[in-house]
């Protein structure tokens, strides 16, 4: 969808662009994303492409942790569609202004890429223009950072067409800076110093403006979008709304299909609904909505959620939060304060909310991080991570230590749904009777 040539029914409208020129804009992406085969949007990997995972963490962070959050990059490159042969990591206090990594860690990566003819080059970070820039040049492999690689999934699995304007959105966003970038470094290779005024510049300055013609239109696309849903949720008041929210992959489509018998698409890969979904459900006698919506992942880039108010917009006006955690992985407690600082972002952090703890049937206290032999940058006198608790040790603390009601389930197992729908009845019930007092509860006959 984004960037896809003569699109039916996309006019020109006012645009000064001029003819050939989003072509032009289109090779510069290009050039960043390969082309998916698939649905016309630009995607990082395709089947046979390997990747080089790079990480830069400060020097306090434990091995352990750099690890697993080199295990979620992997997850993200594997649901993009690359296979990952190796990691780097390079402990600095900040990253190297020019390159991310330092010089010497620069030639082991470029040793490794040109030996094995990696496909690409993916970062766990944002990179700057110029960086990317620079690691370009440098690699000669297609350069991938972690906000390209995010909004690429999203692409890839955006339907709606709400959701595909959103995500045209971030594209564009996130390619206005970066047009410079590649430019310089085509001149360069044309020879042209970096200061020179080439004969690029007018060409970027036409690219630049075709690419804010359409970040603009997109805007506007997206207010429409907007006025339609609030006319839509105009229509659903006195129906108490309820949304599950969490981290990516913790089993949200999961639960929502077991609660409202819909077919939502979940699976094993990360970003797995980027739409989001609202269906009407009636437990005993007592109907809600509730809706899925687009999981949270740790440095989620501010832009996309930005270009995804309308999606979050369910979140935002829900009156009821059922937080979803998936407590087999392991940094669940990480997980939660992430979604919990975004929930902050969003402007929604002070509804009531309800914890599930899912996936209790994957939780194995015995796990040790898995081995990685192609992990770099170990410490060897790292130590071994401390054991885990157990599940009931677990369930006694949180549920101690939590303000809001918590449970734990298996919903791929159906363990404690049954509880898990009781709660939902006894908290939904409740906030009928706080926000339509002088109203019975409404029949399911009433509310469609
Ligand atoms: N073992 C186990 N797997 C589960 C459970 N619940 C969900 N899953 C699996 O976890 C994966 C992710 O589930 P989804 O329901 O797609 O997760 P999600 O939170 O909607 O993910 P995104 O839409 O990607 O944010 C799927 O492969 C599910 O089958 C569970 O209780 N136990
Ligand atoms: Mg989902």
């Amino acid at each position: 969808m984004a960037n896809k040539p003569s699109s039916k029914g996309r006019q020109p409208g006012k645009s000064t662009r001029h003819p050939g020129a989003t072509d032009n804009v289109k090779g510069r992406v290009g050039r960043m994303l390969a082309k998916s085969e698939k649905n016309g949007t630009y995607e990082t990997a395709t089947e046979a492409e390997t990747a080089v995972l790079v990480a830069v963490p400060d020097k306090r962070q434990a091995d352990a942790r750099t690890q697993e959050y080199l295990d979620e990059l992997e997850f993200l490159a594997e649901t993009a569609g690359a296979t990952v042969t190796k990691r780097f990591v390079q402990r600095l206090d900040k990253p190297d202004i020019r390159t991310f990594v330092g010089e010497g860690k620069l030639e082991e990566i470029r040793a490794y890429v040109e030996h094995t003819q990696a496909s690409m080059v993916i970062f766990d970070d944002d990179l700057s223009p110029s960086q990317l820039r620079n690691l370009e040049a440098e690699l000669k492999v297609k350069i991938v950072d972690r906000s390209l690689l995010i909004i690429d999934i999203f692409a890839s699995r955006a339907k709606s067409a709400t959701a595909r304007a959103q995500v045209e959105l971030a594209q564009y966003q996130y390619l206005l800076p970066r047009l410079t970038g590649l430019w310089s470094h085509l001149d360069k290779q044309r020879g042209g110093g970096v200061s020179q005024r080439g004969p690029g510049e007018t060409e970027i300055e036409t690219d630049r403006r075709v690419v804010r013609d359409r970040i603009a239109l997109l805007k506007e696309k997206l207010k429409d979008f907007d006025k339609q849903s609030s006319t839509q949720r105009k229509a659903r008041t006195g129906i108490i709304r309820v949304a599950l929210v969490g981290y990516t992959n913790v089993g949200k489509s999961t639960i929502m299909n077991l609660l409202s018998r819909s077919e939502v698409f979940a699976e094993n890969k990360l970003f797995a609904t980027v739409d989001s979904t609202v269906r009407k459900v009636v437990l005993e006698t007592t109907p809600f909505l509730l809706s899925d919506t687009v999981g949270f992942i740790r440095k989620l880039p501010t832009r996309l959620i930005e270009s995804f108010k309308s999606t979050l917009d369910e979140i935002r006006e829900a009156d009821l939060l059922v937080h979803v955690v998936d407590i087999s992985h392991p940094t669940f407690e990480e997980q939660i304060a992430v979604v919990n600082e975004t929930l902050k972002d969003i402007e929604a952090a002070d509804k009531p909310m309800l914890l599930v703890f899912n996936k209790i049937d994957l939780y194995n206290p015995e796990q040790a991080p898995s081995d990685h032999p192609n992990f770099e940058g170990m410490n060897e006198d790292d130590d071994a991570p401390a054991a885990r608790p157990t599940l009931e040790q677990l369930k006694a603390t949180y549920m101690a230590k939590m303000h809001d009601p918590v449970i734990f389930i298996s919903a791929q197992e159906r363990e404690n749904i049954e509880e898990l729908r009781a709660l939902l009845v006894r908290h939904v019930s409740r906030l009928y009777e706080q926000r339509y007092p002088s109203v019975r509860p409404i029949s399911e006959d009433e509310t469609e």
